[in-house]
Protein backbone atom coordinates (compact mmCIF):
# COMPACT_ATOMS: atom_id res chain seq x y z
CA UNK A 1 0.00 0.00 0.00
CA UNK A 2 1.58 3.16 -1.31
CA UNK A 3 0.90 6.41 1.21
CA UNK A 4 1.65 10.10 0.42
CA UNK A 5 2.41 12.55 2.95
CA UNK A 6 3.50 16.39 3.00
CA UNK A 7 2.95 18.99 6.15
CA UNK A 8 3.83 22.40 7.03
CA UNK A 9 6.86 23.53 9.52
CA UNK A 10 3.95 23.11 12.01
CA UNK A 11 3.48 19.39 11.60
CA UNK A 12 7.26 17.97 10.68
CA UNK A 13 8.18 16.35 13.85
CA UNK A 14 4.59 14.53 13.22
CA UNK A 15 5.22 13.81 9.90
CA UNK A 16 8.61 12.04 10.88
CA UNK A 17 7.02 10.07 13.33
CA UNK A 18 4.37 8.77 10.73
CA UNK A 19 6.38 8.34 8.13
CA UNK A 20 9.10 5.97 10.72
CA UNK A 21 5.76 4.26 12.29
CA UNK A 22 4.77 3.86 8.56
CA UNK A 23 8.05 2.41 7.30
CA UNK A 24 8.46 -0.31 9.99
CA UNK A 25 5.23 -1.49 9.14
CA UNK A 26 5.90 -2.56 5.91
CA UNK A 27 4.03 0.68 3.60
CA UNK A 28 5.60 2.49 0.89
CA UNK A 29 5.73 6.22 1.86
CA UNK A 30 5.89 9.44 -0.42
CA UNK A 31 7.24 11.97 1.77
CA UNK A 32 7.02 15.79 -0.17
CA UNK A 33 7.93 17.26 2.71
CA UNK A 34 8.84 20.20 4.36
CA UNK A 35 11.26 18.32 6.59
CA UNK A 36 12.22 21.27 8.36
CA UNK A 37 10.92 23.59 10.76
CA UNK A 38 11.29 26.77 8.69
CA UNK A 39 8.10 28.69 8.41
CA UNK A 40 6.81 27.37 5.07
CA UNK A 41 3.07 27.67 2.88
CA UNK A 42 0.89 24.36 3.57
CA UNK A 43 -0.54 24.61 -0.12
CA UNK A 44 2.78 23.93 -1.26
CA UNK A 45 3.36 20.29 0.70
CA UNK A 46 -0.58 19.28 -0.45
CA UNK A 47 -0.83 19.70 -3.58
CA UNK A 48 1.46 16.89 -4.44
CA UNK A 49 -0.34 14.90 -2.19
CA UNK A 50 -3.67 15.11 -3.69
CA UNK A 51 -2.18 14.69 -6.77
CA UNK A 52 -0.85 11.47 -6.13
CA UNK A 53 -4.45 10.20 -4.15
CA UNK A 54 -5.76 11.75 -7.49
CA UNK A 55 -4.01 10.22 -9.73
CA UNK A 56 -3.69 6.77 -8.11
CA UNK A 57 -0.19 7.26 -7.32
CA UNK A 58 -1.52 6.65 -3.84
CA UNK A 59 -3.80 4.56 -2.10
CA UNK A 60 -4.29 7.43 0.93
CA UNK A 61 -2.48 10.80 1.69
CA UNK A 62 -1.98 11.94 5.10
CA UNK A 63 -1.66 15.86 5.52
CA UNK A 64 -0.57 17.59 8.73
CA UNK A 65 -0.45 21.95 9.86
CA UNK A 66 -1.08 23.10 13.10
CA UNK A 67 -4.77 23.23 13.03
CA UNK A 68 -5.20 21.05 9.94
CA UNK A 69 -7.94 23.57 8.31
CA UNK A 70 -5.63 25.00 5.79
CA UNK A 71 -4.42 21.68 4.01
CA UNK A 72 -7.96 19.99 4.19
CA UNK A 73 -9.08 23.18 2.28
CA UNK A 74 -6.81 22.87 -0.27
CA UNK A 75 -6.52 18.96 -0.20
CA UNK A 76 -10.51 19.08 -1.26
CA UNK A 77 -9.68 21.40 -4.16
CA UNK A 78 -8.92 18.14 -5.68
CA UNK A 79 -12.41 16.31 -7.26
CA UNK A 80 -11.26 13.35 -6.38
CA UNK A 81 -10.07 13.76 -2.79
CA UNK A 82 -11.97 13.33 -0.05
CA UNK A 83 -9.97 14.73 2.85
CA UNK A 84 -11.62 14.63 6.37
CA UNK A 85 -10.17 16.89 9.23
CA UNK A 86 -9.46 15.13 12.20
CA UNK A 87 -8.43 14.99 16.16
CA UNK A 88 -9.56 11.74 17.26
CA UNK A 89 -9.47 8.10 16.75
CA UNK A 90 -13.73 7.90 16.49
CA UNK A 91 -13.78 10.72 13.59
CA UNK A 92 -11.28 9.07 11.76
CA UNK A 93 -12.81 6.02 11.83
CA UNK A 94 -16.29 7.18 10.62
CA UNK A 95 -14.45 9.64 7.76
CA UNK A 96 -13.65 6.20 6.38
CA UNK A 97 -16.86 4.30 7.25
CA UNK A 98 -19.24 7.10 5.99
CA UNK A 99 -17.15 9.20 3.58
CA UNK A 100 -14.57 6.87 2.29
CA UNK A 101 -11.91 9.63 3.15
CA UNK A 102 -8.72 8.96 0.82
CA UNK A 103 -6.53 11.48 2.66
CA UNK A 104 -6.60 12.37 6.97
CA UNK A 105 -5.91 15.48 7.86
CA UNK A 106 -4.20 15.83 11.46
CA UNK A 107 -3.84 19.05 13.50
CA UNK A 108 -0.46 19.55 15.50
CA UNK A 109 -0.91 21.83 17.56
CA UNK A 110 -4.20 20.29 18.96
CA UNK A 111 -3.08 16.43 19.19
CA UNK A 112 -0.45 14.46 20.32
CA UNK A 113 2.34 12.60 18.33
CA UNK A 114 1.29 9.25 19.52
CA UNK A 115 -2.52 10.27 19.08
CA UNK A 116 -1.72 10.98 15.70
CA UNK A 117 0.15 7.97 14.89
CA UNK A 118 -3.08 6.08 16.24
CA UNK A 119 -5.24 7.87 13.84
CA UNK A 120 -3.39 7.14 11.20
CA UNK A 121 -3.52 3.10 12.39
CA UNK A 122 -7.52 3.82 12.30
CA UNK A 123 -7.17 5.29 9.17
CA UNK A 124 -5.46 2.85 7.31
CA UNK A 125 -7.27 -0.02 9.16
CA UNK A 126 -10.86 1.21 8.82
CA UNK A 127 -13.39 0.30 5.87
CA UNK A 128 -15.75 2.75 3.46
CA UNK A 129 -19.34 0.83 4.58
CA UNK A 130 -20.58 1.53 1.34
CA UNK A 131 -24.47 1.54 1.38
CA UNK A 132 -26.51 4.59 2.13
CA UNK A 133 -22.87 6.42 1.85
CA UNK A 134 -21.94 5.67 -1.38
CA UNK A 135 -24.84 8.00 -3.49
CA UNK A 136 -24.06 10.67 -0.39
CA UNK A 137 -20.48 10.84 -1.60
CA UNK A 138 -21.15 10.61 -5.64
CA UNK A 139 -23.24 13.84 -4.78
CA UNK A 140 -19.71 15.21 -3.49
CA UNK A 141 -18.21 16.76 -6.99
CA UNK A 142 -19.74 19.70 -8.62
CA UNK A 143 -20.75 19.05 -11.89
CA UNK A 144 -19.28 22.06 -13.44
O1 LIG B 1 -4.32 25.43 9.05
C1 LIG B 1 -3.32 26.14 9.06
C2 LIG B 1 -3.36 27.38 8.28
O2 LIG B 1 -4.71 27.57 7.87
C3 LIG B 1 -2.20 25.74 9.90
O3 LIG B 1 -2.66 25.76 11.22
C4 LIG B 1 -0.83 26.41 9.79
O4 LIG B 1 0.05 25.42 10.28
C5 LIG B 1 -0.73 27.66 10.64
O5 LIG B 1 -1.57 28.68 10.13
C6 LIG B 1 0.73 28.15 10.67
O6 LIG B 1 0.77 29.28 11.54
P1 LIG B 1 2.17 30.02 11.80
O7 LIG B 1 1.85 31.10 12.82
O8 LIG B 1 2.66 30.60 10.48
O9 LIG B 1 3.15 28.98 12.32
Amino acid sequence: MKISIGNDHAGTDYKLAIVKHLEAKGYTVNNYGTDSNDSVDYADFVHPVADDVEKNKADYGILICGSANGVAMTANKHQKVRAGLCWNKEIVALTRSHNNANVLCIPARFTAIQQAIEMVDTFLNTEFEGGRHQKRIEKIPLSC
